[in-house]
């Protein structure tokens, strides 16, 4: 993943709606934490993979990849709130055993293991739980950026439109 580039995309993101909501100062820590576990919850839903009692499909790949992405941004702006820098994030996404049910608990347990530590490494296990997650769903490293590229944008257009 080209780490650098989706920094700097997302701290430019986020100044531009902090200073559209009067946020500069805020600490938004917590918040993003709900996001993210919401976005996950999301993208879940759009999988169906735990809906034991539905036979309906999963939503379409693109729909699944869209919310994957929103979850990236939240990721992404923890890290920038946290002040670490993309140098530091080396991940290790080996494919992971688990399903897709279990891959989505494991998420879920980093996050909360990252919103206690807020610490680097936690943030690295997070990272890659998450990231395995696509692998899991069948999504590229270029998938994900090229959706991430087109979600960034959207997200300004969205503020212009005083969403
Ligand atoms: O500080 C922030 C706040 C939000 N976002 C992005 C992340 C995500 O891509 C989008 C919010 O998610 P979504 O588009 O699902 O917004 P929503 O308000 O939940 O949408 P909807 O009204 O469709 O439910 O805004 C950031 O990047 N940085």
């Amino acid at each position: 993943m080209q780490f650098e580039k989706l920094f700097e995309m997302q701290k430019a993101l986020d100044r531009h709606i902090e200073e559209k909501h009067g946020l500069l100062n805020e600490d938004l820590f917590n918040r993003k934490v709900v996001a993210l576990l919401v976005e996950i919850g999301e993208l879940a839903n759009e999988t169906r993979c735990f809906k034991f009692w539905s036979v309906k499909p999963s939503s379409a790949k693109e729909v699944i990849l869209e919310e994957f992405v929103d979850g990236i941004h939240f990721i992404l702006s923890l890290g920038i709130e946290c002040g670490f820098a993309p140098a530091q994030i080396e991940l290790n996404v080996h494919g992971s055993s688990l399903n897709a049910t279990d891959q989505f608990l494991r998420v879920y347990e980093q996050v909360n293991i990252f919103q206690q530590a807020k610490n680097l490494s936690s943030y690295i296990d997070l990272f890659a739980a998450y990231l395995g997650l696509a692998e899991q769903l069948g999504f590229t490293e270029e998938e994900i950026e090229q959706a991430y590229f087109r979600k960034n944008e959207v997200n300004y257009q969205r503020q212009q439109n005083n969403y």
